[in-house]
């Protein structure tokens, strides 16, 4: 086992001892959630949940704030930031946060790194302890930075969470060499909190093994994407509860058209029930999803400690 998979498999006792938040959203504030890359997917599912908590809030990539932030929220709104970043060096995050703090907006920072040029522009921060070998690829730091961002959110995520992810993990792992077999398209596809789950998938695949992924809303796969599916495809399904009849429905369409389908929380090839407080479901099927682009990058031979034109901090300048 590698660095990156023991990252990935022992980042349960991580999450357990992940900090209470003690901060909550300023009221009457946008929330606008940024990051860069890993970072951003997560700021999606987090803004998610902002919302769904009564919080106005939404993601956005860090150098799309700094440069047009009107674009995104209208002038004149009060406005809260809240950066995600692992590393806290990002250059486009943290020149989001500097600006913002420059224009007046308070800043909160979630970050691995409380030392960070990001903690430095921060008016409050949210910050955890990592893996200690965790590498580029980021995976227990992205699940942590979400775990944290949930609470901040004013969701419950404790010990009947972690536990509910580790389980899947445990029932995943089995089947995962098989579902892989043959497969070079990975689809990842997710509603509502689930979707920014889905772009850290199809990311993670990309990293970790140089294979064409990509992440859809449910519904959307079938306005176009679709038609790239065949006995080459494997789409994980992460099952909405709201939405579960029309995701099914979906999935047997994929399952027709050649492709298998691993169903978290509804039919599949492979049919796996997430568990967890309310709401959880997206960061208990986080893990699977990492783990996932490990075995496929192992099938090809690839070293998810060295990925291609990758470092760990992405700076400009
Ligand atoms: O969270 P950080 O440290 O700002 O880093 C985000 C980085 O992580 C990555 O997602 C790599 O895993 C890069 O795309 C991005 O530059």
């Amino acid at each position: 086992m590698n660095a990156t998979e023991r990252g990935i498999r022992e980042q349960f006792p991580l999450w357990d001892r992940a900090p209470d938040c003690r901060i909550a959203p300023r009221p009457d504030h946008v929330q606008v959630v940024v990051g860069c890359g890993t970072s951003v997917h997560i700021a999606d599912s987090i803004a998610v949940f902002l919302n769904a908590h009564g919080r106005a809030s939404r993601p956005v990539p860090g150098n799309e704030w700094t440069r047009r932030p009107h674009d995104y929220v209208p002038a004149g709104l009060p406005v809260e930031i809240v950066a995600l970043s692992r590393s806290g060096e990002s250059t486009e995050t943290v020149a989001a946060a500097r600006t913002s703090r420059e224009a007046g907006h308070p800043v909160v920072a979630i970050t691995c790194a409380p030392q960070s040029a990001l903690c430095a522009a921060a008016d409050r921060l949210i910050e955890t302890d990592t893996h200690p070998e965790e590498g580029i690829v980021m995976t227990a730091s992205a699940s942590l930075m979400l775990l944290l961002g949930m609470r901040y959110a004013g969701m419950t995520v404790g010990q009947p969470t972690t536990a509910a992810a580790r389980t899947l993990l445990d029932r995943a792992d089995p089947h995962l060499a098989g579902l892989i077999e043959g497969r070079t398209h990975f689809v990842f596809l997710g509603g509502g909190a689930f979707y920014g789950v889905a772009r850290e998938g199809a990311l993670k695949m990309q990293e970790m093994s140089l294979s064409q992924s990509e992440a859809h809303h449910p519904l959307e796969y079938r306005h176009g994407p679709i038609s790239l599916i065949d006995e080459r495809s494997l789409v994980i399904m992460m099952y909405h509860q709201d939405t579960l009849e029309e995701e099914s429905l979906l999935a047997h369409d994929l399952l027709a058209k050649g492709a298998k389908v691993l169903g978290l929380g509804g039919p599949g090839t492979i049919s796996l029930p997430v568990g967890g407080e309310p709401g959880t479901g997206p960061l208990v099927c986080l893990p699977v999803l990492q783990l996932l682009g490990e075995y496929v990058a192992r099938s090809r031979n690839l070293d998810t400690l060295a990925p291609r034109h990758l470092t760990k901090v992405v700076t400009i300048g």
